[in-house]
């Protein structure tokens, strides 16, 4: 048996059926362009007698990609393998891909047809596609609930008719692993009675597999096919898909590639796919934006999180040796790296680590010192917590006294319904007891606010704007919310921001209040102070708490 697994990728074709999702022609081949980066083996471009639109995607990628074969999908009738030929003719490798049902259930509710008349539509489908193209698929819709002998009969007599793929789909995600093995293993045995084990031992018929997840149980399902002699895998990319999704590209290719011992201790040798692995979270991304489909943080492998240590024990480990909690290289996915992400969980090795990236090394009582500080006033407090929160609590440990701003009084309107902006009015006293005054407006209270704050003290506050920095004075927002802590109206507003200076030094802010413009104007002021103390005291800083480390 060959070692090689094919990748038959049906994003566009299946993943398209996700409910909400609707494709261009532009943006299929924009997709179909990654996945051949990818190196998937077939990219099944979509079902063409379904719409004009599904046509001209499916015929615009085969004219499109070069190094994969691409597939149409068709109902065992002559016009919809008519319609797949004409869209998929011009591609170098066209694939068709005909079905019909074989469970009882859709046979009597769904086509209204005995096994008979099925089978021999079946049979009819194969034969009418074969005339086009020898790369003739043949699946067996809801094969998994189908009877085991009658489903081997139709595999027997497609693969007669000139099949060189069979599909067993568990089309509404219903088998369990083993269940899937022997039923694979079934219909290895009666290609032995049929006399067609050869072709099926010299990879001349192929059994594919393609799972539904909507036990969660599709990727598991496609891994046990393949120990039972499958060797194509139809999937897609972050699993999307009819209800549940189909199994998820990624998570079979990473299986494969991270448990490969496995595999070639149970058969005797390994199995490999042609992925380019580091394509995987680029494509990943991409399917995600242009389908709309929002990949959930915790997805194995594409996750935002899949790589991100946030507790200490684990980050304490991941420090030590990667390998201690993550059993793949995030590169060889296409994510830049692992990372250590402080938050409510994170302990003094990742403090630690965090300020000695920044270029901080602290003896033992400062970094004891610092960490307190930070386990007070921000672990409990922000949800996601920037390094420059940490790097701002250290400041505030040590330069402190150089801090030149407090905030006397404001005065902040709050519109509704007027044809007016809101204005701020703010009064900051610095360390020569000088008065500082200014006012703005706003597109809101906090924003009106923000710049009054910055006009008092000399600088231009930009907000998140995306223009270049065009004064040592500007100032811009990289970050800003807030969070209520307690219940209801009388909870506490804390609100932290990050902003960036000319420069590109980044400071962050925290500021707590009832009123939560308020809490706002505290956030700003605090990271402006840390920002000029940074500026005026912090390079010296690092020498000094350096120099203790080393006596
Ligand atoms: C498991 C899967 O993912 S299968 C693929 C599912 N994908 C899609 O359905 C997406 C695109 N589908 C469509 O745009 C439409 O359903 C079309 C254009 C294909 C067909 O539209 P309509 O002609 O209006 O038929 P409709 O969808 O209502 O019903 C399906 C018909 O196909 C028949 N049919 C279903 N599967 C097959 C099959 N594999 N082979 C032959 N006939 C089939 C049904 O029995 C029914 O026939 P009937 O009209 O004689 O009762
Ligand atoms: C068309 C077939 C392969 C399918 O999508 C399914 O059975 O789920
Ligand atoms: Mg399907």
């Amino acid at each position: 048996m060959t070692s090689r697994v094919y990748i038959f990728d049906t994003t566009l074709r299946d993943g398209e059926q996700s409910p909400g999702v609707s494709l261009t022609v532009e943006e299929k081949k924009e997709i179909a362009r990654a996945l051949e980066r990818l190196k998937v083996d077939i990219i099944e471009a979509g079902f063409p007698v379904a719409s004009p639109g599904d046509f001209e995607g499916v015929k615009a990628i085969a004219e499109t990609v070069k190094d994969v074969q691409v597939a149409a999908l068709a109902r065992a009738n002559q016009k919809d393998i008519d319609t797949a030929w004409e869209a998929i003719k011009t591609a170098t490798a066209p694939r068709i891909h005909t079905f019909i049902a074989t469970s009882d259930i859709h046979l009597q509710y769904k086509l209204r047809k005995s096994r008979e008349e099925v089978l021999e539509l079946a049979v009819e489908a194969v034969k009418y596609a074969k005339k086009y193209t020898p790369l003739v698929e043949f699946s067996a819709e809801d094969a998994t609930r189908s009877d085991w002998d009658y489903l081997a009969q139709v595999v027997v007599e497609v693969i007669k008719a000139g099949a060189v793929t069979v599909n067993i789909p568990d089309t509404v995600g219903y088998t369990v692993p083993q269940e899937y093995y022997e039923l694979i293993s079934h219909l290895v045995e009666a290609l032995k009675k049929a006399d067609l084990y050869d072709l099926f031992a010299e990879g001349k018929v192929c059994f594919s597999v393609h799972c539904h997840n909507d036990l969660g149980l599709a990727v598991a399902n496609s891994l046990s096919a393949l120990l039972a002699g499958a060797r194509q895998v139809e999937c897609t990319v972050n699993g999307i898909g009819e209800r549940a999704g189909n199994a998820a590209l990624e998570e079979i290719v990473m299986a494969l590639k991270t448990r490969q011992d496995y595999f070639e201790k149970t058969l005797g040798y390994p199995l490999e796919t042609r992925i380019d692995t580091t394509q995987i979270v680029p494509t990943s991304q991409l399917v995600s934006k242009l389908t709309g489909m929002m990949i959930q943080p915790n997805k194995a492998i594409v996750g935002a999180n899949a790589f991100a240590h946030e507790s200490g024990i684990h980050q304490h480990g991941v420090i030590m040796h990667r390998g201690t909690y993550e059993i793949m290289d995030p590169q060889e996915i296409g994510w830049t790296g692992s990372a250590i992400v402080l938050g409510k969980h994170s302990g003094r090795h990742a403090v630690k680590f965090k300020l000695e990236s920044r270029g901080w090394k602290l003896s033992p009582e400062d970094l004891a010192k610092v960490f307190e500080r930070f386990r007070q006033e921000v672990k409990d407090v922000l949800r996601t917590v920037h390094d420059e929160y940490l790097e701002g609590v250290l400041l505030d440990e040590f330069l402190e006294d150089e801090y030149r701003y407090q905030v006397q009084a404001a005065y902040v309107s709050s519109l509704y319904g007027a044809p007016l902006k809101p204005l701020a009015q703010v009064e900051i006293l610095d360390n020569k007891k000088d008065k500082r005054v200014a006012f703005d407006v706003g597109v809101g209270s906090i924003d009106a606010a923000f710049k009054a704050v910055a006009k008092a003290l000399g600088y231009n506050f930009m907000g998140t704007a995306e223009k270049d920095f065009s004064s040592e004075k500007d100032l811009r927002l990289v970050d800003f919310h807030i969070d209520a802590v307690g219940k209801g109206t009388e909870s506490l507003g804390v609100c932290g921001v990050v902003i960036e200076d000319f420069h590109g030094k980044r400071v962050a802010g925290l500021g707590k209040d009832y009123d939560i413009v308020a809490a706002g104007l505290k956030a700003l002021v605090n990271a402006l102070n840390r920002l000029e103390a940074y500026r005026s005291k912090g390079e010296e800083l690092k020498r000094t708490l350096a120099q203790k480390t080393n006596g």
